[in-house]
């Protein structure tokens, strides 16, 4: 029986385009062809939508309003899970289909979570400290009555940082009359963050390479590096790779590109970012004007950290890395990825490949529930595994069933969210 699912616009718009593809092929490998169309109806639909106006003073005394969401993608395996960004670029259907790769990326690593996911359509650079907090406390005050500690937890992603995380707690505390340490993860230590919670996205990117280059016989000491995105997630890949002996060719940010060939010193370049909010003007590499040219760098290795949909079919063909680690959230194309799988080339999907943040989210909340805290080497340590065996896992079925990792990532993670809905009753 071939069952067509149409995609909805939400999901093709920001790259979940094989989203069908994928359901067909799930409905090829799986035990649950009968029920399979009800349940992708439910997938297609986010459970929750939330969408508010965040006015705030500014310091000059006038009024501003910024639209803010939050989307809560899918709950059958717990409580809603995912960042929130603040971008001038997001939108509700961005936020959607965000939440919905939380939920296939939390259901391929396993972690207890719904997927979910929020954000402000605001560019935070243009705010002072004071705009920025009043705006975060107001708009967690906004969406206070769909998070917390069981329902929706949320976190950090594109512009927003421990700070940020720990005006939300403190805001929703207030609301609830206590200290609610466990609604939002990737806090600052003192308010109950985890050791290791800020580097785990980078360091997840940095163990799956690793993983993806022992199958491909790479070795890392010497591999070449590039990096677009010199973030959270970016530049502790960048770091993590440096220290293992890779060389860090190339890196891009929102404002300018740096290569060396014999490798960029990556301290320093973070010094240098630190400093300046971006790698712009680093004396310690050459400045290409061509933005595209970065794509073409001769690299073994690229980590695209940045934004969706950054390689495309126009940059594609250029690419002359053997694999593809994707710190971001949908970074790669469609049509692209056709691409880079004509070329040969390893993809180790998002759900995957970043999937150490909400990894060690997951630690965070734990020990919050249970006041208990981890050390940073057992909290490496649980990550690496987890990571290992989600890849392992992903590895094994994509050559069991001849599918590329995508493929078997959304298999392993649908096939989680499926079994649980079956088993809750949850029918549409
Ligand atoms: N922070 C986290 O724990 C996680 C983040 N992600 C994803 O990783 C990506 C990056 O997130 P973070 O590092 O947290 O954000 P961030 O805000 O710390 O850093 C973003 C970086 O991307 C650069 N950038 C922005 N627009 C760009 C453009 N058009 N071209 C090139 N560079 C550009 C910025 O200059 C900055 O260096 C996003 O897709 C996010 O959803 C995924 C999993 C977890
Ligand atoms: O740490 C988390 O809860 C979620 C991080 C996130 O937004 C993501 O993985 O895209």
């Amino acid at each position: 029986m071939t069952i067509k699912h149409e995609v909805p616009s939400y999901l093709t718009q920001h790259g979940i385009g094989p989203w069908g593809d994928y359901l067909e092929q799930i409905d090829r490998v799986t035990p649950y062809l009968g029920n399979l169309a009800r349940w992708v109806e439910t997938m297609k639909r986010p459970k929750r939508i939330l969408v508010v106006d965040v006015p705030i003073e500014r310091d000059d005394g006038t009024i501003a309003h910024f639209e803010g969401y939050r989307v809560q993608h899918n709950t059958s395996r717990g409580p809603g899970k995912g960042g929130v960004r603040f971008h001038q670029d997001v939108t509700l259907s961005e936020v959607m289909a965000l939440s919905a790769w939380m939920t296939v990326k939390n259901a391929a690593v396993n972690v207890p979570y719904g997927g979910a996911k929020g954000g402000i359509r605001v560019d935070p650079k243009t705010l002072s400290q004071g705009e920025l907090q009043r705006m975060t406390r107001r708009y967690t005050s906004e969406i206070n009555i769909i998070i917390g500690p069981n329902k929706d937890i949320p976190a950090p992603d594109v512009n927003t940082n421990e700070q940020i995380m720990a005006w939300m707690m403190d805001t929703y505390s207030m609301n609830q009359g206590s200290t609610a340490s466990g609604v939002v993860t990737g806090k600052p230590i003192s308010l109950g963050g985890s050791l290791g919670r800020r580097e785990a996205t980078g360091r997840g990117v940095f163990v799956v390479g690793c993983e993806a280059a022992a199958k491909r016989g790479l070795n890392i000491h010497g591999a070449k590096v590039a990096v677009q995105g010199f973030g959270n997630v970016g530049g502790i890949a960048a770091r993590l790779f440096s220290e293992a002996g890779a060389k860090v060719v190339a890196v891009q940010d929102h404002i300018s590109t740096v290569v060396r060939s014999s490798g960029l010193d990556v301290a320093a370049l973070q010094a240098h970012v630190n400093e300046t909010g971006s790698v712009a003007g680093f004396k310690g590499g050459e400045e290409i004007s061509d933005r595209a040219q970065f794509w073409a760098v001769d690299c073994d290795i690229l980590v695209p950290a940045a934004l969706e949909q950054q390689i495309t079919v126009e940059n594609a063909s250029s690419i002359r890395a053997k694999i593809i680690l994707e710190g971001a959230n949908g970074p790669t194309s469609p049509a692209a990825d056709d691409i880079l799988h004509e070329k040969g080339v390893l993809v180790v999907p998002d759900v995957i490949a970043n999937a150490g943040g909400v990894t060690v989210s997951y630690f965070e909340w734990v020990q919050d529930f249970s006041s208990f805290f981890w050390t940073e080497d057992e909290i490496n340590l649980r990550l690496t595994r987890i990571m290992r065996e989600a890849f392992t896992a992903v590895w094994q079925l994509a050559e069991e069933k001849k599918v590329s990792l995508r493929t078997a990532a959304f298999i392993v993670a649908c096939t989680r969210v499926l079994q649980a809905r079956e088993m809750r009753g949850l029918y549409p």
